[in-house]
C-alpha cells in the first residue's frame, strides 16, 4: 500500500511505518508534561481546601526527570527512524530510477521532453527526500498520537470533548473539499516550472544559434513570459493553498470558545467540577498545535502527490530486457521483413530484408530520410522492430537483454558523444580495462596522434564538455580509436569518415579497412566513392529496400537508384572542380 501510493521501496515502507511509530511515541510523550502540570494543581488545590497534606516535591522532581529522559530517547529514536533512513531511501531510489532509465527503451527518451526527466531525477527526488524527511512521519505521527489523546479525552468528558474538538474534523473537511482545487493550482504551477526550465535549457544550448541569427531579442521575451507565467502560477498556487489553509486554523480556533462556553455552563449547573474544567482549558491551549501542523502539512503532501506520479509514471515504463546468454553462430546480420516506426502511424521502414555477412563491408546508401541510421539502430536494438525480425548468427536481438547484445557491436556514429575527461580515457571508453599501449595503438590506428601532439597534455588532455574544445573531425576519429579499441565483431559506421578532410580521410579508410577485416560491417555514407570497396550494397528508398547487390552488379543495372546516385554525385564532382 505505501509502496502503491507513496511510491517507496520495500525497505523504505517498512522504515516509513517505524518512522511514524517514534513520532506517534515522542508526541504523546511531549503530552506528558500538561499530566504532571495538572496533577500538581490538582494537589495544591486539595492541600488548599485542607484535605490532603502538601504535595511531595521530590516526587514531581522524579517524574519531571523521568519525563525529560523519555522525551530524549523517543526524540532520538524519532530522528534515527527519519532521517537517517530517509537518506538511504533517497539514494535507493535515485538508483533504481537511474537503472530503470538505462533500461528503457531510446523511444522513451523521444517521447520524454529532457529537462522534465532531468527535473524528476533531482527535484521530484529532492521533494521526496525533504517530505519523507521532515513532513511524512511528522504527519501521520501527529495525526495518530492528537487521535488518541482526542478518544481519551471524549471518555473522560465527552461534553466538554465535543466541544473542543468538534472544529478538528470541520477544519479537515475544508482540506479535503479543496484538495482537488489545490492539486489543479499546484499542476499549472508546475507545468510552468517544467516551461521555463525548458526554455533556459534551450536558450543555453542554442545561445551560438540564437546570437547568429540575431534572435536573442526575441528569444529572452519569450523566455521572460515563461518567467511571468511561473510567478504567476506559483503566488496563484500558494494563495490559493494559504487561504484554504488559513480558513481551517481560524476555524480551529473557535474550538476554544466552544470550550469556554460549554464548560461554563456546566461548571455552573454543576455537572463539570473545577478541575475537569480547567484541565480542558489547558489541553485545549495545546491541542490544537499539532492538528494546525497537519493542515499546513496537507497542502504539502497534496503538492508531493503531483511529484511522486512523475517518478512512478516513469518506473512504469517498460523496461527492454531479454535473455543475459547470448551464442550466435557466427555474426550475420539479417534484416527479415522489417517494419518500424517511430511514432505510430508514421512509418519509417516497410518490409526490410537483407543480410550483411560476416568478413564483408554491407553499404548501406540512400537518399535523406529513407532510413539508414535507423536500420543501424534497429540492428543494435536501440529500438525493437514493429514487425518482422532482426537476427544476429540466426538469434532474434529482441530476445536479447542490450547490454549482452551490445558486447558484441561497436559503432561510430554521426553524432560522436564524448565525455568531459581525457582523451586517454575517452578511448578507453570502447574497451574498459584496455591497457594503455591498447590504447595507443588504436588511437594511432584511427589517426588520432596528429592532433593529440599539438594538445598541451597529449593523450592527458581533458577536452570539455563533450569534446568541445575538438573540431568535428577530432570527435570522429576518438570515436573510431574507441570501436577499434573494442575489436567488436560487428560494426555499425554512420557516415564514420563524413567530418575527415581528405589526406585524414584516406588514412583513416586505411586504419578501418585493416582492422575491420573478418567482422561484419555495416556502414552508412552518403558519398558513393566511400562505399565503391563494399562487398554488398543495400540501396534504400523511403523505407524499402530498392535494390541490393554487389557495387558492380548495381552499376550495371540501367535506370537503377545506385547507379544514378552515383553519376548524380560524380557530375556534381565535376561541376564543383
Ligand atoms: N528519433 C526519431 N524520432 C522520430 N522520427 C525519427 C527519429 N529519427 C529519425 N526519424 C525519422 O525517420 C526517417 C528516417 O530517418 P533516418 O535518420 O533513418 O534517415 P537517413 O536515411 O539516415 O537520413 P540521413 O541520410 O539524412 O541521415 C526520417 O523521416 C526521420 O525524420
Amino acid at each position: 500500500m505505501l509502496h502503491r501510493v507513496f511510491g517507496l521501496t520495500e525497505q523504505g515502507a517498512k522504515n516509513f511505518k517505524r518512522g511514524v511509530f517514534f513520532c506517534t511515541l515522542a508526541n504523546l510523550v511531549l503530552m506528558a508534561p500538561i499530566g504532571i502540570l495538572f496533577m500538581l494543581v490538582n494537589d495544591f488545590m486539595n492541600h488548599l481546601t485542607g484535605n490532603a497534606p502538601l504535595p511531595d516535591p521530590w516526587l514531581y522532581l522524579a517524574g519531571c526527570v523521568a519525563i525529560l529522559v523519555a522525551m530524549a530517547l523517543t526524540q532520538w529514536a524519532e530522528y534515527a527512524n527519519t532521517y537517517h533512513v530517509v537518506y538511504d531511501e533517497s539514494a535507493r531510489k535515485r538508483t533504481d530510477l537511474a537503472e530503470h532509465l538505462r533500461e528503457l527503451p531510446l523511444s522513451f527518451f523521444g517521447r520524454r521532453d529532457l529537462s522534465d526527466l532531468t527535473n524528476t531525477i533531482m527535484k521530484d527526488c529532492a521533494d521526496q527526500e525533504r517530505m519523507f524527511m521532515h513532513v511524512m512521519p511528522q504527519l501521520f505521527g501527529t495525526g495518530i498520537s492528537t487521535a488518541i489523546v482526542i478518544v481519551g479525552i471524549f471518555f473522560y468528558d465527552w461534553r466538554l470533548a465535543l466541544a473542543a474538538f468538534w472544529v478538528v474534523p470541520a477544519a479537515i473537511g475544508i482540506m479535503a473539499v479543496s484538495g482537488k482545487h489545490q492539486q489543479r493550482k499546484a499542476k499549472v504551477m508546475e507545468d510552468a516550472r517544467l516551461a521555463m526550465s525548458d526554455g533556459v535549457q534551450e536558450f543555453l544550448e542554442c545561445a551560438q544559434e540564437i546570437r547568429a541569427t540575431n534572435r536573442s531579442g526575441d528569444f529572452l521575451a519569450e523566455l521572460s513570459g515563461k518567467l511571468d507565467a511561473f510567478e504567476r502560477g506559483q503566488v496563484v498556487s500558494e494563495l490559493t493553498t494559504g487561504a484554504c489553509v488559513t480558513s481551517a486554523q481560524a476555524l480551529l480556533k473557535l474550538g476554544i470558545g466552544t470550550t469556554v462556553f460549554v464548560g461554563a455552563a456546566l461548571l455552573v449547573s454543576g455537572q463539570v467540577d473545577f478541575m475537569t474544567y480547567f484541565a480542558f482549558l489547558l489541553v485545549v491551549t495545546r491541542v490544537y498545535d499539532p492538528v494546525n501542523i497537519i493542515l499546513q502539512s496537507i497542502g504539502e503532501l497534496l503538492a508531493m502527490k503531483l511529484s511522486i506520479r512523475r517518478t512512478q509514471d516513469i518506473a512504469a515504463e517498460e523496461a527492454m530486457r531479454g535473455s543475459s546468454t547470448f551464442a550466435p553462430s557466427g555474426h550475420d546480420l539479417v534484416f527479415d521483413d522489417v517494419t518500424f516506426s517511430y511514432k505510430t502511424g508514421e512509418r519509417v521502414l516497410e518490409g526490410v530484408s537483407f543480410c550483411a555477412k560476416e568478413g564483408e563491408v554491407t553499404a548501406l546508401v540512400g537518399p535523406s530520410g529513407s532510413g539508414k541510421s535507423t536500420v543501424a539502430k534497429l540492428a543494435a536494438r536501440f529500438w525493437d522492430v514493429d514487425s518482422g525480425r532482426v537476427l544476429v548468427g540466426g538469434v532474434d536481438v529482441s530476445g536479447v537483454d542490450p547490454e549482452t547484445l551490445l558486447s558484441d557491436y561497436a559503432e561510430v556514429f554521426q553524432d560522436v558523444v564524448l565525455f568531459d575527461d581525457t582523451v586517454r580515457e575517452n578511448i578507453r571508453l570502447g574497451r574498459r580495462g584496455a591497457t594503455d599501449e591498447e590504447v595507443l595503438a588504436a588511437a594511432r590506428a584511427a589517426n588520432c596522434d596528429e592532433f593529440v601532439s599539438r594538445m598541451p597534455q597529449g593523450y592527458d588532455t581533458l577536452i570539455g564538455e563533450n569534446g568541445t574544445r575538438l573540431s568535428g573531425g577530432e570527435r570522429q576519429r576518438i570515436s573510431i580509436a574507441r570501436a577499434l579499441l573494442k575489436d567488436a565483431p560487428i560494426v555499425l559506421l554512420d557516415e564514420a569518415t563524413a567530418s575527415l578532410d581528405v589526406e585524414n580521410e584516406s588514412q583513416v579508410q586505411a586504419a578501418l579497412s585493416r582492422l575491420l577485416a573478418d567482422k561484419t560491417v555495416l556502414v552508412i555514407a552518403h558519398r558513393m566513392r566511400t562505399v565503391a570497396n563494399a562487398d554488398k550494397i543495400v540501396v534504400l528508398k523511403e523505407g524499402s529496400v530498392a535494390e541490393q547487390g554487389s557495387p558492380e552488379e548495381l552499376m550495371a543495372q540501367p535506370g537503377g537508384v545506385y547507379r544514378r546516385m552515383v553519376e548524380l554525385q560524380s557530375e556534381s564532382a565535376s561541376w564543383a572542380i
